[in-house]
């Protein structure tokens, strides 16, 4: 799998300028982004870019469209198999209601769908695996959707070249101290529980589910703002669970405050935590410079305790029973 990540960056740029036929949505009032896992991850990103326009935007992870969806309703169905049931089944739905549709897969049954429903569709090649296959997609949905995207073709790029950047710190070529990646993953030894401010849950949602998918561990993520109203009661017991915090350097003046406070608690109380932080600039830099590090901490971690990332025997076997 470290082969695969090696080349993200690559990747990335390589999916940004592939030919594709551009798309511009005129007159649409909302934007539903639908997938699960990392395919979910890939709406949840675009949810945190879109948040900057008069867009409503959201993510939906299961079955079921909201019934306020109508035909000024641009549906983005995202599946890298293109066989994940929750995903054909909004996409059926968002026909049936006559929303504007455009999906993304690698073909299988939403390639079908929407080649017999003469839908908007682009093919994207799957790499490795659908969980691997986050930056090809996200920067090829990113090509497709530019004119509709609210940041400049140089900050997308920019975003390219902090990613080619990273890399020469966390690949696996560089297993060394100075590895961020890896220092996390040799840090994490229990439960880790990721508190994450506005703006970053694509990334805290991607990390708990890479550490659970490759490192087969458990592991929670929670808001920090909604964590200071409750989840903090619970660091009031003793506990092995380890707290990451992931940050950005320009958040939100109050949550920095916030961010500072926890961790005065936490060191009051002898918990040891770990902090995360992305860099300044645009959001979609953050978000997949931190989606980039914290997936290859995910691998390291199953590296270290002897796991093979690539196999989800688990999810196979509900699947199978599912469809
Ligand atoms: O992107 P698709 O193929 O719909 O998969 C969505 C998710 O499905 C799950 O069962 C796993 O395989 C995840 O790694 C994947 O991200």
């Amino acid at each position: 799998m470290c082969e695969v990540y090696d080349k993200w960056p690559e990747l990335a740029r390589k999916a940004f300028f592939q030919p594709t036929e551009k798309i511009d949505f005129k007159d649409i009032n909302e934007i539903i982004f639908s997938g699960m896992g990392g395919s979910g991850s890939i709406g949840d990103g675009f949810s945190s870019i879109f948040s900057k326009t008069n867009l409503n935007v959201s993510t939906i992870k299961g079955f079921h469209l909201p019934e306020s969806i109508n035909p000024k309703t641009l549906v983005i169905p995202i599946s890298v198999s293109g066989n994940t049931i929750e995903t054909h089944t909004v996409l059926k739905q968002a026909k049936k209601r006559g929303c504007k549709i455009i999906a993304f897969s690698s073909g299988g049954k939403i390639e079908k769908f929407c080649n017999n429903n003469k839908i908007e569709y682009r093919q994207i090649p799957i790499v490795h695996s659908p969980r691997a296959s986050f930056v090809s997609f996200f920067y090829s949905i990113l090509n497709t959707l530019e004119p509709m995207i609210p940041l400049k073709q140089n900050i997308i790029l920019k975003s390219i070249n902090d990613l080619e950047q990273l890399s020469k710190n966390i690949a696996s070529h560089k297993l060394d101290k100075k590895n961020k990646s890896l220092e996390l993953a040799k840090w994490i030894n229990n439960i880790p529980i990721i508190y994450y401010p506005n703006g970053f849950k694509a990334a805290a949602i991607r990390f708990k589910n890479s550490l659970q998918e490759n490192a087969k561990l458990h592991a929670m993520s929670e808001d920090i703002i909604e964590m200071s109203h409750n989840g903090i009661v619970s660091w009031e017991k003793t506990s092995s669970i380890q707290p990451i915090l992931l940050e950005g350097k320009d958040d939100y003046i109050k949550t920095k405050k916030l961010q500072k406070i926890v961790k005065e608690y936490f060191k009051k109380n002898h918990i040891q935590y770990n902090v995360i932080s992305s860099p300044t600039g645009s959001i979609l830099t953050k978000l997949v410079y931190l989606i980039y590090l914290l997936d290859y901490s995910s691998i390291y971690k199953a590296i270290i305790e002897k796991i093979d990332p690539s196999p989800v025997k688990s999810i196979e076997f509900l699947k199978k029973k599912i469809n």
